[in-house]
């Protein structure tokens, strides 16, 4: 191929009788032109490499500002190592996923309350009230149990808390939650709930030791399953919400991960948890507020008016429940991000086993609150809603003796004891 500098490729193909000086002169300039230009490609080269290093740079700059830097540091190791300490025989040093959450901030607590180690992480995010995260994450501060400010997507900070601490196991319960949000904000389910969960099994699959995985499924991938009560092996390729998709997505992601890398992995599909330092995007919670308020609550009826029931679950069973399944897993079998043999992978639901309708649920709540709610009946909008749950936990009984004892009365009443504490009885003027 010529190149630029071969001047020849300007000339003329027919030679004329100016050949020898204008030649020689022609030669002389071409040559001169096209040095230039190689000079002035080489230049632009520079520069354009210089830009793209520049434009990396600040790419890697804004992710880590992105992602926060609350992480790092000597007071920060030592913070994460003091969380991290083991106080009991044969006991476990945990990582918590969503910490500051519902069900992650009690599960913390039990942990700790018997001994073991547990550092927690959590992003605070805005998708419910911040400062009800920040009130959990004081909870928990005062039974020494430091909560990392980070996001389960950095994979540094990942790294970095697994070089510190050799966890024995990893209890994820960080999400996206909420069904009926996912039409709202799509990207905020893949975000947290596929892109987050892959980055979490990447840093497992590289921590040495692995820890054994136990996560937090939902009682949503049931979908539109109409058999009841919902077993471990009923069909689950028919989800009715984006949100239901990810949960599954997620059962089938950790499994690839358990094949390949040997992680142990334990995912958990939960039954409508309620009860104290619950989320105020639940329908049990929102219902309190309002009643008190003295606002409207919407009830949705399924098709031909037929109640919408739930197989509500009660806190601490679900921290029984999830306590089983850490107690109960079998240790990652890979080492170095290899396979050395084949690895537990086990799925359970955790529910009730006592389906109660909305209404029910609302009447239960007005005796309690000793306030008449204003009901709107709704037919149920196609949001990804499904019509009831009933969960069959013969296997999690089987397994690790699961076995829940408190009835939605009872545990409502919990509830709003904890909700009156914590807000006041002034028919939440002053909600936080
Ligand atoms: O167990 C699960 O898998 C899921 O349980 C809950 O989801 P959901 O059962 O929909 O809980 P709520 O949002 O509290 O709704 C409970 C019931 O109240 C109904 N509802 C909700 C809101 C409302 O304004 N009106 C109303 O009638 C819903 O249709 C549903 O039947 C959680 O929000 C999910 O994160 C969790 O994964």
């Amino acid at each position: 191929m010529p190149s630029l500098e071969d001047g020849e490729m300007f000339l003329p193909s027919t030679p004329g009788k100016f050949k020898d000086k204008s030649i020689t002169m022609h030669r002389q300039f071409y040559r001169c032109f096209a040095s230039t230009s190689t000079m002035f490609l080489w230049a632009l080269f520079l520069v354009a490499l210089t830009a793209a290093y520049l434009s990396f740079q600040s790419f890697v700059d804004s992710g880590s500002r992105y992602f926060s830097t609350a992480w790092g540091g000597i007071q920060w190791e030592k913070q994460v190592r003091a969380s991290a300490q083991i106080r009991r025989h044969n006991g476990v040093s945990v990582l918590v996923t969503g910490a500051a959450g519902f069900v992650g901030s009690h599960v913390s607590l039990a942990l700790k309350k018997r001994g073991d180690g547990v550092v927690g992480l959590d992003n605070f995010n805005s998708y419910y009230d911040p400062s009800l995260k920040r009130d959990r994450r004081n909870l928990l501060s005062s039974q020494n149990i430091f909560v990392v400010e980070g996001d389960i997507n950095d994979a540094r900070m990942l790294a970095k808390l697994f070089e510190i601490v050799a966890f024995t196991h990893l209890m994820h319960l960080a999400a996206q939650a909420g069904v009926r949000y996912a039409m709202e904000n799509p990207q905020s389910y893949v975000h947290s709930n596929i892109a987050g969960l892959v980055t979490l099994l990447e840093a497992c699959k590289t921590a040495d030791p692995q820890p054994a995985v136990v996560w937090a499924s939902s009682s949503s991938v049931y979908g539109l399953n109409e058999k009841a009560p919902f077993s471990e092996s009923d069909r689950t390729d028919r989800p009715a919400s984006l949100y239901a998709a990810t949960k599954k997505a997620g059962e089938e992601i950790t499994h690839t991960y358990n094949h390949i890398y040997g992680l142990s992995i334990t995912g958990l599909r939960f039954f409508t948890v309620y009860g104290p330092w619950g989320r105020p995007d639940m329908a049990y919670f929102s219902f309190t507020r309002n009643i008190l308020q003295g606002k409207p609550i919407t009830i949705y009826k399924g098709k031909n008016h037929v109640d919408l029931a739930r197989d509500f679950t009660y806190i601490d069973d679900i921290v029984k429940g999830c306590i089983g399944s850490l107690d109960s897993a079998k240790k990652s079998t890979g080492s170095g991000g290899k396979k050395r043999a084949a690895a537990q992978y086990r799925i359970f639901n955790l529910g009730n086993t006592s389906p109660v309708t909305v209404p029910m649920m609302v009447g239960i709540l007005e005796k309690q609150l000793k306030v008449k709610a204003k009901k709107h009946m709704l037919e149920m909008p196609g949001n990804g809603d499904v019509p009831f749950t009933h969960a069959n936990i013969s296997s999690a009984r089987k397994e690790f003796g699961y076995k829940p004892t408190t009835d939605l009365q009872t545990g409502l009443r919990k509830f709003v004891r904890w909700y009156l504490s914590y807000y006041g009885y002034d028919h939440g003027k002053s909600v936080k």
